[in-house]
């Protein structure tokens, strides 16, 4: 992603009082189109009011804004025509069933294929026949995806979209979101966790008390996570010269199996392993929370430089 990929989103010095109580203190974004980006943090942390005022659904007091081009302020009918919007919870509650629901919505968007809501509901295992009210959590979640994806929007901002959604059904939306990405689309989606979202962002921001204290690169945090490896051999090894190789720690050699920890590239400890005959690799996915979260406490600086501001 460079400097001259369009954005999607700017935003410079957001902020947005709730009475006396600042719930946006100076939120700088920037959102490049056709990235997938994690908006992070934890309860009451300012997600919410931060994507109701990119889509002036509340209206900001101060700072720059810029979505699509356009200034929520003035552009608010426009934006949100190009905008697909997850909200946290579906402001609605009717006894007609939730085809009809989405049927409307996609006729003030200018008409969307049944065939196409159908594929939607299909694969989120949502039954459009049954009535809004009576929906579980999970099942108005799938309701608020599928009118959020359905017209194919230029931008999709998603308020906590795994929330309520069972293992399988998180897995088949990130592929619709990868879908999106694929297609050129945008998506900037919040959480509580970065698990949720560590799998398909490209970058993601943590925001805490109003301000963004720290965006990353996730193939950057991903090419600095520690990771554990287990090779097996066809002869034993010398546990010295494995733990003497770089970025590699916490050797433990078992006959012709070793153990261990990389940090970071795992170059030395290949090119050290290739000098021997090796029978078996195994090598576990990092954990990316624990090294995304020690900016959030204070850590070392970010990709944006910002990471730390603010922390405790
Ligand atoms: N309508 C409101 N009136 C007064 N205070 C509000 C209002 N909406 C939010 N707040 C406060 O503003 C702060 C930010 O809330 P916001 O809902 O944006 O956080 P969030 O990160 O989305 O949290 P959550 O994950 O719990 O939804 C919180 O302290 C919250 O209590």
């Amino acid at each position: 992603m460079n400097a001259e990929t369009p954005r999607a989103i700017t935003a410079a010095g957001l902020t947005k009082s709730y009475g006396r109580h600042h719930a946006l203190s100076g939120v700088d974004l920037q959102v490049q189109q056709g990235e997938v980006f994690g908006f992070l943090g934890p309860n009451g942390a300012g997600k919410t009011t931060t994507i109701r005022v990119l889509l002036d659904l509340i209206r900001r007091d101060g700072g720059e804004l810029n979505v699509l081009g356009h200034d929520p302020r003035t552009d608010g009918v426009r934006i949100r025509r190009d905008v697909g919007y997850l909200p946290g919870e579906l402001p609605i509650s009717s006894r007609r069933p939730a085809r009809e629901l989405l049927t409307y919505l996609g006729d003030l968007r200018g008409g969307v294929p049944r065939s196409r809501v159908d594929e939607l509901a299909e694969r989120l295992s949502l039954d459009v026949s049954r009535p809004i009210r009576g929906l579980s959590k999970g099942n108005k979640q799938k309701v608020g995806l599928v009118q959020a994806f359905m017209h194919q929007p230029r931008l999709l901002i998603l308020d906590e979209p795994t929330s309520g959604l069972d293992p399988l059904l998180q897995q088949e939306f990130l592929t619709m979101v990868r879908e999106v990405r694929a297609d050129g689309r945008t998506v900037f989606m919040s959480s509580h966790v970065l698990s949720e979202v560590q799998d398909v962002a490209d970058r993601a921001a943590i925001i805490r008390d109003g301000r963004i204290v720290a965006t990353e690169d996730m193939d950057a945090l991903r090419e600095r996570a520690s990771r554990r490896v287990t090779l097996r051999f066809a002869d034993p090894v010398s546990r010295e010269r494995f733990a003497a190789a770089e970025r590699v720690r916490d050797v433990v050699v078992d006959g012709d199996t070793l153990h261990c920890m990389v940090d970071g590239s795992p170059d030395a400890l290949v090119k050290l392993a290739a000098e021997h005959t090796v029978l078996a690799l195994t090598s576990e996915e990092p954990d990316l929370e624990e090294l995304f979260f020690t900016h959030y406490n204070g850590g070392d600086a970010g990709t944006d430089g910002k990471a730390g501001r603010d922390a405790s």
